[in-house]
């Protein structure tokens, strides 16, 4: 095929004599040349800015450049119709080194395996002693809970899927960001977010929740709870809130039983968590926030993400924007993304289609 196109190009018909060969293996030789030094310069150039993640080690380059070739040509980018997308490569290569779209946010009936490593990983979290067999547990939960189909999930309906992550902070105050917020298709909350008072700030609709048994709250009808576990118990809590009512306490006083409906429940992978830690949180801290957790997992199922309440006050002020502790905090971006860790995610939203409001 590259044969004959040259062939083509060069503007020769066949001849008799060898010459015309010559030539046309001199230019496959010098186009396959040409071809090698742009790719490998362009690469190179591109790499040289990544002060924090690249070596000048060759197997190490050649490794990276040989990933990010695969994903372009295998994940091509999904339909998306909004005026920049998440997933459409080529933005940031910072942001496409991180981000993985084959990493499978939720749990499912279907996809309910995690691997070892991964598990390992999770079970160290909260430093389980005797955890219940993984395995028996997802059967289990999936035997209460569907564990399948969600809106975000379905390709079909949404062309261009705008979604709002609401964190917790008290920057959100006397923000009239409510509007806003609900003007998105989807809009995700966590742990104790209220939204009754304090509408005009932080907005009423609210698509999805997430929470883990110590920070659960009750939740509308329509919303879909997304569970966050931390550990074994976690799953078996989520049961046992369903059915029987016998776990009230982890490391806290928990709700025994819990009013969800059992198709409005979305468990959230363990493997997404280490996936998260290793590529954005970059082995920081213990384990990712619950906000990192939540924005993480809107770049990986929305095509556009507004980001609002994450960071202090204008005072530096640390606290939730329906508390009034008014406690000065230095490091917000760090204990905004990573249980006592941090990411570049300024850097991210900065050079994505990801906006921090
Ligand atoms: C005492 C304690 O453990 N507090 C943690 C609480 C607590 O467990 C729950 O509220 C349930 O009661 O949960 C956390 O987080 P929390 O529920 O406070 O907030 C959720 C996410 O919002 C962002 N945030 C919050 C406050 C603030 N001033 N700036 C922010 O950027 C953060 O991204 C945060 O993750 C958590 O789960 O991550 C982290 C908090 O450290
Ligand atoms: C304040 C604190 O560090 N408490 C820890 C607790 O951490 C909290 O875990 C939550 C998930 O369960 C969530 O990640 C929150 O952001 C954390 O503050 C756990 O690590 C717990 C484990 O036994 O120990 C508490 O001291």
């Amino acid at each position: 095929m590259l044969d004959s196109t040259l062939f083509l190009a060069s503007g020769g018909g066949r001849t008799r004599g060898g010459k015309m060969v010559v030539v046309r293996r001199r230019n496959v030789k010098m186009f396959t040349f040409a071809f090698l030094l742009i790719t490998v310069t362009s690469f190179v150039l591109n790499y040289t800015h990544q002060v924090t993640t690249s070596t000048w080690d060759p197997r190490h380059l050649a490794v990276q450049f040989s990933e990010h070739v695969q994903k372009l040509f295998k994940y091509p980018r999904r339909p998306c119709s909004c005026r920049t997308c998440i997933s459409e490569l080529g933005r940031s290569l910072w942001f496409d080194q991180r981000f993985n779209s084959t990493m499978q946010p939720f749990l499912t009936s279907q996809n309910a395996l995690i691997p070892e490593d991964s598990y390992r990983w999770w079970l160290k979290l909260q430093g389980e002693k005797t955890p219940k067999s993984l395995n028996a547990t997802l059967t289990e939960l999936f035997g209460v809970i569907p564990g399948d189909g969600d809106p975000l999930q379905e390709r079909g309906s949404y062309t261009c899927r705008r979604c709002a992550v609401v964190g917790n902070s008290g920057n959100l105050r006397q923000s009239q960001y409510g509007q806003d917020i609900d003007s998105h298709d989807f809009v995700l909350r966590m742990n104790r977010a209220p939204t009754t008072g304090y509408e005009s700030d932080v907005g009423s609709k609210t698509t999805h929740h997430f929470v883990y048994p110590e920070s659960y709250k009750e939740l509308a009808a329509n919303v879909s709870m997304i569970l966050i576990p931390f550990k074994t118990l976690d799953l078996r809590w989520v049961v046992t809130a369903l059915t029987t009512g016998t776990i009230n306490f982890t490391y806290v006083p928990v709700p025994r039983k819990i009013k969800v409906k059992k198709e409005k429940i979305l468990v959230y992978n363990p493997s997404f968590m280490k996936y998260i830690y290793e590529n954005w949180l970059e082995h920081h801290g213990r384990y990712p926030s619950t906000g990192l957790l939540s924005l993480m997992f809107a770049l990986h199922v929305c095509d556009e993400v507004d980001v609002y309440g994450f960071g202090a006050d204008s005072k530096g002020h640390w606290h939730h924007y329906w508390e009034n502790n008014t406690s000065v905090f230095q490091g917000q971006m760090t204990l905004a993304m990573g249980t006592s860790g941090g990411c570049n995610f300024q850097h991210a939203a900065e050079q994505s289609s990801v906006k921090m409001i």
